[in-house]
């Protein structure tokens, strides 16, 4: 369902991603492993469309998305769930998801009662400013605005960073059941590694920006080779 291949992007004249290459099933998750600054964000950003493409091509269900601005990439299908969650902080939770109903605006009462159905921590919270939520609370509203926009590719940027285990607990148990109940695909930036060994069917681990190798989960020793690969003992 989506495919990149030889991507080059960056910011200003400075290139950060160096041709990268992956391929994603409908409901396959990979994760993105690597140490700071080695291109994961500019990556997702990319595929998003917030970046330029420099080189290479991003398609999704056969077509490619190079010269296609962000709102249509979402229109297509992707969502992103940035780091650092970018939520309007001053409308309501209610108004924030009725934001991310981009496919289909005129269904977004239906579609938010739906969304909400997966996130229920978020009804007491409707009428709430999103700036006056907890930084748990604050991410589940992102990634429900992000499923508002019914996405069958979502990207997500670090969605655990400074969160507590049981609202992680909720996120992973949201992605999985969306992953087999809807077949949604996910690429995951995170440094956690047992959220990403609880997702991922691959690791892909990146160095200045490129993929340097494919880790399997599965595969005895994984986790120590995945710590090796961002540089944490044992
Ligand atoms: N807005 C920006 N303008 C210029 N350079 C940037 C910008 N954002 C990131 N960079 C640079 O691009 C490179 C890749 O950054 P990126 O955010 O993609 O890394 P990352 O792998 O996601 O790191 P982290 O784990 O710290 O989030 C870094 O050298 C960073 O300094």
């Amino acid at each position: 369902m989506l495919e990149v291949t030889g991507l080059q992007s960056g910011y200003g004249r400075v290139p950060v991603l160096r041709g990268v290459d992956l391929a994603l099933q409908r409901g396959e998750c990979i994760g993105l492993l690597g140490r700071n600054g080695m291109g994961k964000t500019t990556l997702l950003r990319a595929i998003m469309g917030e970046l330029p493409t420099w080189g290479g091509q991003v398609v999704k269900d056969g077509r490619s998305l190079n010269g296609r601005a962000t709102q249509l990439r979402a229109k297509s299908g992707i969502g992103y769930v940035p780091q650092g969650k970018q939520l309007f902080k001053l409308l309501t939770v209610q108004e924030n998801l009725r934001m991310g109903c981009v496919k289909n605006f005129s269904a977004a009462s239906a579609r938010i009662a739906e969304v909400l159905t997966l996130l229920p921590r978020l009804v007491p919270l409707l009428d709430r400013p999103a700036g006056m939520l907890s930084g748990g609370e604050q991410q589940l509203l992102a990634l429900g605005r992000c499923l508002c926009g019914e996405p069958d590719l979502i990207l997500l940027d670090e969605p655990t960073e400074g969160i507590q285990p049981n609202i992680c607990d909720e996120i992973i148990d949201v992605l999985i059941h969306l992953r087999s109940e809807k077949s949604l695909s996910i690429i995951l930036v995170e440094q956690d590694i047992d959220f990403l060994w609880s997702i991922c069917d691959r690791v892909l681990a990146v160095d200045k920006g490129s993929i340097a190798k494919t880790i399997d989960p599965k595969a005895d020793g994984s986790t120590e080779e995945a710590k090796a690969f961002i540089g944490i003992e044992g």
